[in-house]
């Protein structure tokens, strides 16, 4: 039987998450710290342990047909490969910096000067845009470190809290792009491999609908029944189930998580009482 090959980082920011999220989408594989690639146990799947920046180039290859992988690496290096589904972790920037004391107003202030990083294609086709022209100096770790060295003017890194460039005395002069993970594909896919990552896809959003959501459960006079259920849209409408105790009603619902305080403020401002909230591990519609 077809198996998928799918890449995902073998050590670093990405490897805990990926690994959790094939778990969560009902795909047992052993975790590879000391091997390049494990078959899954219940799926067609087999699981390629690589580094991130190398992926691009494995994807455009065929050499494995899907990968979790930073999207900031995808636009540095395989513009050329499809997103099939963001993934909604390891949100990050990949932004200007330039030391705390240099007043920054425009990028035109970046004409001539050296700009040290590890994306260098991000940041040359940020500056064709702007038509400003600098010095690209290609570094591969601690990047921030470099204007402290007299090595660079600027950096182009990743930006997630803001710590490191803190630490660094510097401050984030442009936002260049957002990141996430992503599952991405390669160009060239089979109708086999195809199938099996449309299997992925569609538990990938299961799990990550059920995630962004909460059920909720309450107990409700009958003569609020209508207000609660106009706080509580729910997937199609809510449930309603009578309560033992007369003129009382129980009401299902699901809530998106980022509603979730205010509608429970509202719920309560209503007489809902004994309110439950419950995790949702899948939500297929
Ligand atoms: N501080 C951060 N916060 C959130 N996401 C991050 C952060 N740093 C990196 N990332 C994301 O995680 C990905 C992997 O980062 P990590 O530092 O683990 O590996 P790397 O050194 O870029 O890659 P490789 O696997 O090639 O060694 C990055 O491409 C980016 O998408
Ligand atoms: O804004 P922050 O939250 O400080 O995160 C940003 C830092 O995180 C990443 O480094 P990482 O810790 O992955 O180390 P690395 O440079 O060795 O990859 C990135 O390269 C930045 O340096
Ligand atoms: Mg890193």
């Amino acid at each position: 039987m077809k198996k998928l090959k799918i890449a995902v980082q073998k050590s670093g920011r990405l490897n805990e998450d990926s690994m959790k999220l094939l778990k969560d989408i009902g795909i047992s594989v052993d975790n590879g710290k000391d091997q390049l690639k494990a078959s899954a146990r219940n799926f067609p799947l087999e699981v390629f342990y690589l580094r991130n920046g190398d992926i691009p180039q494995y994807l455009r290859d065929g050499v494995v047909d899907a990968a979790i992988i930073g999207e900031n690496v995808l636009v540095e290096k395989g513009q050329d490969l499809t997103i099939v589904e963001k993934l909604g972790f390891s949100k990050c920037k990949v932004s200007i910096a330039v030391p705390k004391s240099v007043k920054y107003t425009s990028i035109k202030e970046l004409e001539g000067k050296r700009i040290a990083t590890s994306y260098p294609n991000t940041v040359n086709e940020f500056l064709d845009k702007n038509g400003v022209k600098a010095n690209i100096h290609i570094i591969n770790g601690s990047v921030e470190i470099a204007p402290n060295i007299g090595l660079a003017d600027a950096i182009v890194d990743i930006v997630s809290s803001g710590s490191t460039l803190f630490k660094n005395n510097l401050k984030e002069a442009e936002v260049l792009l957002t990141s996430e993970a992503v599952l991405a594909s390669s160009p060239n896919l089979d109708t086999e491999a195809k199938a099996i990552l449309n299997k992925i896809q569609f538990r990938i959003q299961s799990v990550l609908k059920g995630t962004s959501n909460k059920y909720v459960l309450l107990n409700a006079p009958n003569n609020k029944i209508d207000a609660i259920i106009n706080i509580l849209p729910g997937m199609k409408s809510p449930t309603i189930l009578p309560l033992a105790q007369e003129g009382w009603s129980s009401i299902h619902s699901v809530i998106n998580k980022n509603d979730f305080w205010e509608v429970i403020d509202r719920l309560k401002e209503q007489g809902a009482e004994g309110i439950l909230v419950c995790p949702i591990e899948n939500m297929v519609l």
